[in-house]
């Protein structure tokens, strides 16, 4: 079995027992539930922001343990001022070393769009993106299928959120596309060898309508990249691993936007 199978079996057990604790009234009665989401569009294209979508992540499958003491609301607070145009947040338990905390936390110390970073399978997901205070969802085309990949953003958009889909090669792109999605991301790694080649991105962006924002993925750690994926074509940049691998992501963001 795969690591993305494996992440799903296991994304299944978690929702079940979420359910079980949190009902869906009650995510709808959240302090969150009802605030209007911040439009992803606007930060990504805003003069005075940059582009990146900086991430807050602990751990992954491909590193092991990346950072096991940042605290979320100092990092994320600090990727805010350094001009990212949105956050990140793996809230998945299990693999990324995630919390639901994570993301009120985040909420509470930023003014600009949270993605709710996780495995998205089930609508369920999606309203707890929004009672935590999110306001975009990550749709991964390669666990989903196009009906569900509809499906889902039809149900994030009715409650006022963005949606990004993920994409690693032609063929996702291709049967993914739906009228439901506001970004489209190519993710420059692969997903189930964990290989990396941002080259992806460039065989990639003449592809994504431009009706879509379009955002490079993973991998990503020299401001010159930043500089050729912007003038490929690319409006939005995710980057985890470069800054929280530092002893200070907080000071590694800063620096690195000097340089593009
Ligand atoms: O990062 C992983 O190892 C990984 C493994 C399996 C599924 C997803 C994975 N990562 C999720 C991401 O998309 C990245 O966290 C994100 O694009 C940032 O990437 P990076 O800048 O390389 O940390």
């Amino acid at each position: 079995m795969n690591i993305l199978d494996k992440i799903v079996l296991r994304k299944k057990e978690e929702i079940a027992a979420a359910k079980a604790l949190v009902s869906i009234p009650d995510l709808e009665n959240s302090v969150h539930f009802n605030r209007t989401p911040y439009v992803f569009k606007e930060f990504l294209l805003a003069d005075d922001r940059t582009g990146i979508i900086a991430e807050f992540k602990r751990r992954s499958p491909s590193k092991g343990l990346i950072n096991g003491i940042a605290d979320v609301a100092e990092v994320t607070q600090a990727y805010n001022a350094a001009g990212a145009s949105a956050l990140s947040v793996l809230t998945d338990v299990d693999f990324f070393g995630g919390k639901t905390d994570d993301i009120l936390a985040a909420r509470a110390a930023n003014n600009i769009p949270i993605l709710r970073k996780d495995f998205m399978i089930d609508e369920y997901q999606i309203l707890e993106a929004k009672a935590w205070g999110a306001d975009i969802i990550l749709l991964i085309a390669s666990i989903l299928t196009p009906q569900q990949i509809n499906d889902f953003g039809k149900f994030a958009k009715n409650l006022g959120l963005n949606v990004l889909l993920e994409v690693h090669n032609l063929e996702e792109l291709e049967r993914s596309i739906s009228p439901n999605l506001d970004a489209i991301g190519v993710n420059n790694r692969n997903l189930g060898d964990f290989t990396v080649d941002i080259q992806t991105s460039f065989d990639l962006v003449n592809k994504i309508p431009d009706e879509f924002l379009k955002i490079s993925e993973s991998a990503i750690s020299n401001p010159q990249t930043i500089k050729d994926l912007k003038a490929a074509g690319f409006n939005g940049f995710l980057i985890g691993e470069n800054f929280m691998k530092t002893d200070n992501p907080g000071t590694a963001i800063k620096e690195f936007v000097a340089q593009i």
